[in-house]
């Protein structure tokens, strides 16, 4: 099998600067789109998904430019948008296919959006149902649940809505469709999702009320452009956090990592593992909170996760698996079904890869039960075009006794550009 030979190690030092936060550099990029003025964004993602969202934006008639990780966006607005006169590619980007729909959804004019192959088999009527019921006029494979996904946008009524499961692209794109919708607009989820559209909506001069579970827009709510620094991923930090606890010896400062509780359930599962992990220099910037994580090996116990946790940490969920089994005793992960939908099919690509390299993991059908040992003997792995699965399959070899083999290691740009030059550089 072709791949990526990653070998054991025993002993890491170092400082590793994660790149830009996937979801706070998407919707800065989207939200500079839909705002007047000029929008400045610093530490932007380079991964191939935020590159999705600013390559749409230009399709739309939306002007930007970039340097590095910097980006200038200059619009006037929703109004100056444009038809494309090509169809809108997301690429392997949920979040900006579901996060586009629900902007354009009051726009005058027809868009197609389409994405590759794993994005083309995910569920989009959570998205395109309530869409439809604001008044967007959407079609698309399987009754509008597929892309390439048509829509005619137009007038839109504001609208109350519970959601049966807790995503923030669901809320985001009922959110973004409700800002050029008459009246009020609400979503009810049943846990809360991360808050970055509320927080950002803020910080562009939205106002958005939001009580636990429920957020509310008002529609005409214009956006007025603003400079956004984005902290590192906690999720591409969370590769690390895993790694630094069950290395032989050594340390890993994560500086300036985005610590947004709706997004730290990583920290908090760990630490419930036995996890060795410290914040430094916590502050607030742009209203998003971020700090320095510290992390030093430890001995890990296995430990059940559920509920409203598991919004908390959903894309941690495999390199959390890969911990579990280097832990003492068993781990279950419940109430996690969304896995499914994902890039992958997370639980059975995680369960297959894992048992492949010595693991014992078991199947749930809404998680995983895994149980615990003192190694993992290494092997072959397969990304199958998964970011998450190919990053977690690279740390598991470097935690192993015979090394991993990553083939499709490349999958890992669509968020972590360079992570195999920076695991190099941790080891040494
Ligand atoms: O809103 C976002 O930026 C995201 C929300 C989550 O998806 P769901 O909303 O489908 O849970 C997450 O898995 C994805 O990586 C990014
Ligand atoms: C699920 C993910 O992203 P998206 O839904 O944007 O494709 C992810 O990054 O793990």
């Amino acid at each position: 099998m072709r791949g990526v030979f990653i070998k054991p190690v025993t002993n890491l030092k170092g400082e590793i600067r994660v790149p830009g936060d996937k979801s706070i550099s998407h919707r800065a990029a989207l939200f500079g789109g839909m705002a007047y003025g000029e929008t400045h964004i610093s530490n932007f993602l380079l991964g191939q998904d935020c590159l999705s969202t600013l390559r749409c934006l230009k399709q739309l008639g939306v002007p930007w430019e970039r340097q590095e990780k910097e980006v200038w966006i200059r619009s006037e607005g929703m109004d100056a948008w444009q038809e494309p006169i090509d169809v809108l590619d997301a690429g392997n980007s949920g979040t900006t296919l579901r996060l586009m729909l629900g902007a354009l959804a009051g726009s005058p004019f027809t868009v197609t959006m389409n994405g590759d192959e794993s994005l083309r088999s995910r569920p989009m009527r959570r998205v395109t149902d309530p869409l439809k019921q604001m008044g967007a006029r959407i079609m698309g494979r399987r009754e509008g649940n597929l892309a390439p996904l048509t829509m005619m946008g137009g007038q839109l009524q504001g609208q109350s809505f519970r959601t049966p499961v807790a995503s923030a692209q669901i809320k985001s794109a009922i959110l973004l469709a409700g800002l050029r919708a008459s009246g009020e607009t609400s979503v009810e989820e049943p846990a809360l999702s991360r808050d970055h559209t509320e927080r950002m909506l803020r910080g562009f001069g939205v106002d958005v009320q939001s009580n636990q579970t429920i957020v509310r827009v008002h529609g005409g709510g214009r956006l007025t452009g603003q400079a956004v620094s984005v902290p590192g991923d906690i999720s591409s930090a969370a590769f690390f956090l895993v790694l630094g606890s069950l290395v032989g010896q050594g340390e890993i400062i994560l500086p300036d990592v985005g610590i947004n509780p709706t997004r730290t359930g990583i920290l908090d599962v760990l630490k419930g593992m036995g996890a060795d992990i410290e914040l430094f220099n916590v502050e607030e910037v742009c209203g998003e909170p971020r700090a320095t994580i510290r992390v030093r090996p430890a001995k890990l116990k296995g430990i059940e996760i559920a509920g409203d946790m598991i919004p908390r940490l959903i894309d941690e969920i495999p390199i959390l698996a890969v911990a579990a089994c280097l832990a003492e005793g068993e781990t279950v992960i419940r109430d996690a079904a969304e896995l499914r939908v994902k890039e992958t099919d997370r639980i059975s690509t995680v369960v297959g890869g894992l048992n492949a390299l010595g693991a014992k993991v078991e199947e749930l059908p809404d998680g995983l039960r895994i149980q615990g040992q003192t190694s993992l003997y290494g092997g072959q792995a397969n990304s199958l075009g998964d970011h998450r699965l190919a990053m977690a399959w690279a740390i598991a070899g470097m935690l192993s006794k015979e090394g991993v083999s990553v083939e499709d290691m490349a999958a890992a740009d669509v968020s972590f550009p360079d992570f195999l030059a920076v695991i190099k550089k941790v080891a040494g």
